[in-house]
């Protein structure tokens, strides 16, 4: 059976709602307790959002350097799909499974909106149900999302209007099956989690697409 592990840190808070948007799509999905996080256990990973470790030193810094980091690391290699959500991106980013940085926000402070963000690559195996160019709606809520690149990059999302300062309005980042994102496509599958966006589903959908389940 498909099974996606849901890593949950001390601090991590979107662990239901991306259990809830997996159900949706029909997806199987189970949360792992960061301590018991097995590599060769998954057939793909979430890293929900939240405030691991309470965003202590840099958002995503203590996450990233567990064993259970060490053992995402393995998974990835064998090409496992991966998304990091908000503060699943920033340990994504501090762990080095992603370039670049998650630095506070320009103008600082923690934002909580609707915003619009264009699906800029539609290869990957979370956004293959999406049009190039397609722009979805889904909510917000960090005070540390200003993308600022390292090296070279793929931006997989890029926001409508920029609200956090992201060099090129960089909204999501994607290396082979590895795909970080700031804002939250769990929170936008219906009425029952949000308030009735849907800009997320195809997400979950391309994922249990790209499963073939
Ligand atoms: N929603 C989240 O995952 C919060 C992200 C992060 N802790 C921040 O505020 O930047």
């Amino acid at each position: 059976m498909i099974v996606v592990g849901v890593l949950k840190f001390p601090g991590t808070n979107g662990d239901f709602d991306v259990l809830r948007a997996l159900e949706l799509a029909g997806l199987r999905g189970e949360v792992v307790w960061y301590k018991d996080y097995r590599s060769g256990v998954y057939d793909a990973v979430v890293l929900a959002g939240g405030f691991s470790y309470g965003d202590r030193l840099r958002a995503g810094a203590i996450a990233a350097a567990t064993e259970a980091v060490e053992r995402l690391r393995v998974d990835v290699e064998r090409g496992v799909p991966v998304l990091g959500i908000c503060n699943g991106f920033q340990i994504l980013t501090e762990a080095g499974l992603l370039p670049g940085a998650l630095v506070p926000n320009d103008p600082p402070g923690f934002v909580s909106r609707w915003i619009r963000v264009r699906v800029v690559d539609n290869e990957t195996p979370f956004t293959l149900l999406y049009q190039r160019g397609e722009v979805v709606y889904m909510p917000m809520a960090h005070a540390e999302g200003r993308y600022i690149p390292t090296g070279p990059y793929r931006a997989a999302f890029k926001y409508v209007d920029n609200p956090n300062g992201s060099v090129d309005d960089v909204a999501g980042v994607a290396v082979g099956n590895v795909l970080g994102l700031m804002p939250h496509p769990e929170r936008a599958v219906g009425p029952h989690v949000s308030r009735g966006g849907v800009g997320g589903l195809k997400l979950w959908l391309s994922l249990k697409q790209w499963l073939k389940t």
